[in-house]
């Protein structure tokens, strides 16, 4: 009887990464004061026996660390190990344990080079487990359960934090502290309570199967860095990016992507010199840059990020940057995805 249902449970890998839902705090009232990255994958899925009700689960250990030290080589690693079970037969399912702070980037990374329609879903949580009230554990529930959901195929990478499930492009960590921290401006795809997936929407934008990228064509990801506007900005970390090696500069700007007419110069400077200029914007509840307001982009030849956050266009022009440098190509990339 027991190898009959074991038969009939889908076969999910969770591959874990360390973060807070792998953290541990002194005491049961330490939800904030914490150390992420201490538990293996083994003891967070022995903290949830349930699992075993959803699906046939292993684990397997790829980092241990915080997110916020997540480098370019460790999301090739992750993201190549992804493709891997993706690719094999007995595995219908991946989740992803994550640190949640940069989250975000890694499902959609994941979600733009990652050739499979399998369920793919990453999970963090906001306390560590020795919390009270801890919500590791149900997120984890969660994730298992929409990553062995045939239903779930072909949406692009999920995210499931809060009993939401969301877009892994869209989501972003909007809040720190709480538990309703991971928000999208164009709201959640469904939701899971107890186990059942119920779905209301679903992408609009390329992803996995029909993204032009690949990461088993991906080897390494070009510098691509982040300057941040604000009153009184000056010039000087923009230059200073460059002269390490950016390749793009993802212009976190004000508003509408505003750029600051003391920044304005230096940035017509370094896209003659081959720096792409991509203006986004840092406002918190989703920005929404258009080309030639604010800026002219088609006279500086500069790109536009959309509704894409600051952290977002960075992944995606790091991605399309290793099939094109022409800033034509890029906007319509950055259009599409
Ligand atoms: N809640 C968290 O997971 C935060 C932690 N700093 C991390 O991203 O690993």
């Amino acid at each position: 009887k027991e190898a009959e249902t074991q038969q009939k449970l889908a076969n999910v890998v969770i591959l874990a990464t360390g973060g807070t839902i792998a953290g541990a705090g002194a005491s049961a009232a330490n939800s904030a004061t914490y150390q992420a990255a201490k538990l293996g994958v083994d003891k967070l899925i022995a903290g949830v026996p349930e699992l075993a009700d959803l699906a046939n689960v292993r684990g397997e250990q790829v980092m241990q660390i915080a997110s916020e030290s997540i480098t370019n080589v460790d999301l090739l690693k992750l993201a190549k190990r992804v493709s891997e079970l993706a690719d094999s037969n007995d595995v219908d399912g991946i989740v992803i344990t994550h640190g949640t702070d940069t989250l975000e980037e890694t499902a959609y990374f994941l979600n733009l080079v990652e050739k499979t329609e399998k369920p793919i879903v990453v999970v963090g949580s906001m306390r560590p487990g020795t919390a009270m009230s801890a919500d590791g554990m149900l997120n984890l529930y969660n994730a298992v359960a929409v990553a062995s959901d045939k239903q779930s195929r072909g949406k692009g990478v999920l995210v499931t934090m809060n009993d939401e499930i969301q877009s892994g492009r869209d989501v972003s960590k909007s809040v720190n502290i709480k538990t309703e921290a991971f928000k999208s401006a164009w709201g959640p795809m469904g939701m899971v309570v107890e186990g059942k997936s119920y779905w209301f929407r679903l992408p609009a934008k390329r992803h996995t199967t029909l993204s032009e990228f690949d990461i088993k064509q991906i080897s390494s990801l070009p510098q691509v860095d982040i300057a941040y506007s604000y009153g009184n900005v000056s010039d000087t970390a923009y230059k200073a990016l460059a002269q390490s090696g950016a390749k793009a500069i993802i212009h976190a700007g004000t508003g509408n992507g505003s750029v600051s007419s003391r920044v304005v110069p230096a940035l017509q400077e370094l896209h003659k010199n081959g720096v792409q200029i991509i203006r986004s914007s840092h406002v918190n509840q989703g920005g929404f840059v258009l080309r030639n307001a604010e800026q002219p982009d088609d006279k500086y030849d500069w790109v536009v990020a959309h509704d894409l956050n600051p952290q977002k266009a960075r992944i995606l022009a790091m991605v399309a940057m290793t099939k094109t440098q022409d800033s034509k190509e890029l906007q319509r990339i950055f259009w599409e995805y």
